[in-house]
């Protein structure tokens, strides 16, 4: 059973049609891109995998339960992550508490265990400040852990938006354009720790990229889609060769965004 399967969904804005009838599978663990030109509806689809957009019809199922009925937080319970293409972040507060607010769905203890068993809310408080510190020490951020967010430089805002979704400890993470808009070395290590998120946390993901370069390198399957359809899936190698993407939206040389991106 694959970890996520999205079948014959349709999302309509008036009258454009955002997704139409659009089916793919992501496996447990693996990096899936969602490549297209610009309207395509790849921001569609992450959204209604999240729970902002409640699609027209069609299902999608995670780890075999469908999820469409479910409100947003509740799909995070369930180990579905999100990090935007515009970042989301609270720019006046500190990295340290940007990423500890994103733990806050596995917060258990609330109000009154906290005020009947002490004991157990701290030790959970702890806990969830041990896994921060691990996500600030593997995303190599430490040294700006007290600095607030908006004094920082887009590339690390954006590791910090990783971060925050991480914090989460998901199962799927949805990563809408994460280099967007950096240099190349920025690129380069965000690029990295997709990699070492992906082996050393086993967490499954969804990429929106425009970088094919990096689409190529780093997933092992691709679903492309084309003024709301999905008009190929499979292996890079597969995509790279599929006459249809070359004429969609590689262009003829096969190697670059063609129509508008
Ligand atoms: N909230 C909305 N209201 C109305 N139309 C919308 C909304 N969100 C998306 N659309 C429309 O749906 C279509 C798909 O948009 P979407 O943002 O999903 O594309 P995309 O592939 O992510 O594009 P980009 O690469 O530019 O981010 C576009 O025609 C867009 O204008």
């Amino acid at each position: 059973m694959a970890l996520l399967e999205v079948d014959r969904l349709s999302l309509q804005f008036g009258g454009v049609a955002a997704l139409s009838e659009v089916s793919f599978h992501v496996e447990k663990g693996e990096i899936f891109a969602l490549i297209g030109p610009n309207g395509a509806g790849k921001t569609s689809m992450l959204n209604c995998i999240s729970g902002l957009y409640k699609p027209t019809s069609g299902t999608i199922r995670f780890q075999g339960e469908p999820i469409l009925a479910l409100p947003p937080y509740k799909r995070a319970e369930k180990g579905i992550a999100r990090a935007f293409q515009n970042i989301e972040l609270f720019k006046h507060m500190t990295v340290l508490d940007n990423i500890m607010l994103g733990r806050h769905v596995r917060m258990r203890a609330g109000l009154l265990s906290c005020g009947f068993y002490w004991g157990k809310a701290q030790q959970e408080e702890i806990e969830h400040r041990r896994a921060v510190e691990e996500i600030i020490s593997f995303l190599e951020i430490e040294s700006i852990r007290h600095k607030p967010v908006g004094t920082l430089s887009y590339g690390l805002q954006k590791r910090v938006e990783v971060g925050r979704a991480l914090a989460l400890s998901p199962e799927m993470l949805l990563l809408d354009e994460p280099m967007a808009g950096m240099n190349s070395e920025e690129k380069e290590d965000m690029a990295r720790f997709i990699l070492d998120i992906h082996e050393e946390r086993g967490t499954t993901m969804i990429l929106i990229e425009h970088d094919m370069g990096v689409v190529m390198e780093l997933s092992q399957h691709i679903a492309v889609l084309d003024f709301g359809k999905c008009i190929a899936f499979g292996t890079p190698e597969q995509i790279q060769t599929d006459p249809q993407v070359i004429e969609a939206y590689l262009g003829q040389e096969g190697t670059k965004e063609g129509r508008s991106a």
